[in-house]
Parts: C-alpha cells; structure tokens; sequence
C-alpha cells in the first residue's frame, strides 16, 4: 500500500465537485495537493479553506484550462518549484456540452492525455522519475452509452481505452508509473442538472426523461463514496490498468474479456 504522507499531488478540475472531494481526501490521508480549475474565484477560496483546515502550504491553487497546452506546462512547472516533486496526478476537470462537442473532446479527452504525459514525463524511471500513480476520472459512460450524450460518451469511452493502452505500455516498458481509471454512476455535483440544459444537451433535449430513467436505474452517489474510490485506486499498488466502476448498490473492479466476445455471422 502506497503511504500517502509526504506525497504531492495534482488535482484537476478541483474547485468544486468530485475534484474538491478528492484533493480533500488526499490532504486527510498527508498528502499536499496542488489545486487546479479554470475557476479562479472557487479555486483560490478552496487554497484558503483548505489551508486553514490542513495546515499552511499543504495546498496551493493554479488557474488551468486543461484544454491549453501551454497554461497546464507553465503550472506544472510551477508546481514542481513550490513542491519538488509530483506522485500522484489525478486527470479529472470535464464538462458535458454537446452542441460545442469539440470543446468538449478537448477538455475531457485530450486535457486527459495531456495531463498524464506531463505527469509520465515527471514520473518516468527512465526519465529519473521516482514513478507515481496517476488516475483517469472517466464515468459509467465510459463502459455504456448514455444516449442524450454522445459525445461525453465517447470522450469518457475513449478515457478507459487511454488509460488500459497506457498502463499495459508502462507494464512492458517498466515505467514504475501506475495508470487506473474511475468511472461513477451518476454523482451528486452541479454537473448532474445538465440534461435540464438546452445550452448543453443542444438536439439530445427531448430524451430527457430517458436519462431520469436511467438516473433511478443507477440513484446518484454522494462525493464522499466516490472519493474513497480515488484513494483506493492510488494506494494499492497492485493496481494498474484498473477500472473502477462505482454505483450505489456497490463499487468493483471492470473485468475486460481477454478474447472479443462475438456472435459469427455469415459474410
Ligand atoms: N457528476 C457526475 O455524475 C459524474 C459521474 C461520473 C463521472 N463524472 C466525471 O467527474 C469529473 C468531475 O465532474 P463533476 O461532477 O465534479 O463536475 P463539476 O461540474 O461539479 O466540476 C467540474 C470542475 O471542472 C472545472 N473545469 C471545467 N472545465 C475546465 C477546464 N477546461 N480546465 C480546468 N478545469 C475545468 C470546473 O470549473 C469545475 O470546478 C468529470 O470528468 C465528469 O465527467 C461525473
Ligand atoms: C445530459 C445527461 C447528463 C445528466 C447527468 C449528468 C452528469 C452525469 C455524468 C456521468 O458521467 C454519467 C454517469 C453515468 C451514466 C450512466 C449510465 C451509462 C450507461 C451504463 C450502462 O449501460 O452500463
């Protein structure tokens, strides 16, 4: 089990939601933990409470659009002069906006490969990195479709195959670096009143009562359990490669078939 105490580590889209309960559970288990949103009111106040709750200088907040190449370096580097060193780097800022859909790969996928190369670059044993963990928040939509978003669906789907290529490239080449994805049911954060948003769900608006049934399917999680789930994947260092799917009726590991599971047709 990876000891948390001392550790540093970074969290994206931390001001609110799922983000703010892991960068907290982080702190709770000695962690310090670098603060990162494009929200920059919420994330400085976060810095300030945080600080007051876990001592000065355990938490610092860095303004980032994920979706920008050169804000997310310019941070990261930044955070390695506060802090010297980054083990643990959780990629989870992410929006639903079907109507500016590529806006919404941008942060929710490519924000994911861009902050996990920075991270392996840092963590890489073959870089002189001491390794790390690095968590991929996708969703149950990264592992089912959900129909009024097609596609948050294929960003989150695209999220699981990253992360699995990724941790079976850092199994073959020795990386030291762990690479594990979460993917939650539907959680209790601001993000959940999206399908009620024209602005958001653009032509999907009228299967709105298709998603409330798939909500009463899968009841909404609270952040806390969902954060558990985070310390979970970053502790247990036999962990690589994993998906951690949560729902409220239980969390498990997603068992992927080692052979494609077909029906043969005629051709
Ligand atoms: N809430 C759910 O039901 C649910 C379920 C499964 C997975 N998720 C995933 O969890 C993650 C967090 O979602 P949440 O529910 O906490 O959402 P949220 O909207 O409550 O919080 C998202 C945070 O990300 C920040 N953010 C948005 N765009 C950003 C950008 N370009 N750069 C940096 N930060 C940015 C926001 O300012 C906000 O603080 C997302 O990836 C989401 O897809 C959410
Ligand atoms: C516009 C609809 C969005 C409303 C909900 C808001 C945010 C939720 C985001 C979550 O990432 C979605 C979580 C779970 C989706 C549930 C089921 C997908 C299908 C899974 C399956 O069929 O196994």
């Amino acid at each position: 089990m990876m000891a948390l105490q001392g550790k540093v580590a970074v969290v994206t889209g931390a001001a609110q939601g799922l983000g703010k309960g892991f960068a907290e559970i982080l702190l709770q288990n000695g962690a310090k933990v670098a603060l990162l949103d494009i929200n920059e009111k919420a994330g400085k106040e976060l810095e300030t409470q945080f600080n007051e709750a876990y001592g000065a200088d355990r938490t610092h907040f860095y303004p980032v659009d994920v979706s920008s190449d050169q804000q997310f370096k310019d941070a990261f580097q930044k955070i390695l002069s506060k802090f010297g060193q980054v083990d643990i780097f959780c990629n989870n800022a992410g929006i639903i906006n079907e109507k500016q859909w590529e806006k919404t790969v941008s942060i929710n996928l490519c924000g994911v490969v861009r902050g996990t190369y920075l991270a392996l670059e840092h963590m890489k044993k073959e870089n002189g990195g001491q390794g790390g963990v690095i968590v991929n928040v996708a969703s149950l939509a990264g592992l089912g479709p959900l129909a009024q978003t097609p596609i948050y669906t294929a960003t989150k789907f695209g999220v699981v195959g990253f992360t699995r290529a990724l941790a079976l490239a850092s199994e073959v080449a020795n990386y030291g670096v762990r690479i594990n994805a979460m993917c939650p049911a539907f959680v209790r954060t601001p993000l959940i009143d999206s399908f009620n948003s024209e602005e958001q769900i653009g032509q999907f608006m009228g299967l709105a009562d298709f998603t409330r049934s798939l909500m009463e399917k899968f009841p909404s999680l609270e952040v806390e359990e969902v954060s558990k789930g985070l310390l979970l994947l970053v502790k247990d260092d036999s962990l690589n490669g994993a998906c951690l799917a949560m729902m409220r009726d239980g969390a498990g590991l997603v068992s992927f078939p080692k052979e494609i599971p077909k029906t043969p047709v005629a051709l």
